[in-house]
């Protein structure tokens, strides 16, 4: 079935002589079972597209499906909800409260979202493949770039989402780390039969892709694999 689907999207900031089209009459697909990559350069207008998909931002025109769901016509307490139960990002920005511990990331989410989560033995293996293990204790301002990304990683995948959309998730990661997290992307999205969908110029993520768009200046493509 088709998971996440956009159609028609055009996406612009600003008006006049500061008119930005972000993204540009977008049509794009991914499905469940399948890592969907986006590879682009820097101001392609990657992070515009993974946000709309989630609905974080609404685009000038166009429908954003999910689950057969305009997400569209949600009310804005719906569409909240609607992430939390359904969608697992991963951002750029990566999101960790910094007076939290790295258990108590996780800890928050139990109470934001108290069903449906992970079950302690997948937790563990989640945070044993992505080698965070033994940060549990640590703080944010305590993790490098890399840990801090993996942590980001292992939270999004805590809530046992139905898809899972993440920015650049491998952009402060050494070659194995990346290996790691593209096989675990990979796994996730194959063993759950789930839709992975990671926005990224990291070249090194196409091995484990299933389907390949480029986005150039707004503009996408679907890449014959
Ligand atoms: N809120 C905004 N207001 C104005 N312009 C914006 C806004 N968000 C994005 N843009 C513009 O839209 C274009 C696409 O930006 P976007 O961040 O989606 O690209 P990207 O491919 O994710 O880049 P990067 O890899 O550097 O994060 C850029 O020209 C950017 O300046």
């Amino acid at each position: 079935m088709e998971k996440l689907v956009l159609k028609n999207i055009t996406k612009q900031f600003g008006s006049d002589t500061n008119l930005v089209t972000a993204l540009d009459d977008i049509n794009f697909t991914a499905e469940d079972g399948q890592l969907t990559l986006i590879l682009g350069p820097s101001g392609s207008g990657k992070s515009t597209l993974l946000t709309i998909l989630g609905g974080l931002q609404r685009p000038s025109q166009g429908q954003v499906a999910i689950n057969g769901q305009n997400i569209d016509q949600l009310s804005t307490k719906e569409a909240d909800q609607f992430r939390l139960d359904h969608i697992g990002f991963v951002l750029q920005s990566y999101n960790l409260v910094p007076y939290l511990n790295v258990k108590d990331q996780f800890t928050l989410v139990d109470q934001v979202k108290p069903k449906g989560n992970v079950t302690a033995q997948k937790f563990e293996s989640y945070l044993n493949t992505l080698g965070i293990t033994k940060l549990i204790n640590k703080f944010p301002t305590e993790l490098s770039g890399g840990q801090t990304q993996r942590v980001a990683i292992a939270r999004a995948l805590y809530t046992n989402p139905d898809f899972i959309l993440a920015d650049e998730p491998t952009a402060a990661l050494d070659s194995s780390r990346v290996e790691e997290v593209g096989q675990l992307f990979k796994n996730i999205a194959v063993q759950e039969d789930k839709a992975v969908v990671v926005v990224t110029h990291d070249l090194r993520l196409r091995a484990y892709a299933d389907r390949i768009y480029q986005l150039v200046d707004g503009k996408i493509s679907l890449e014959e694999i």
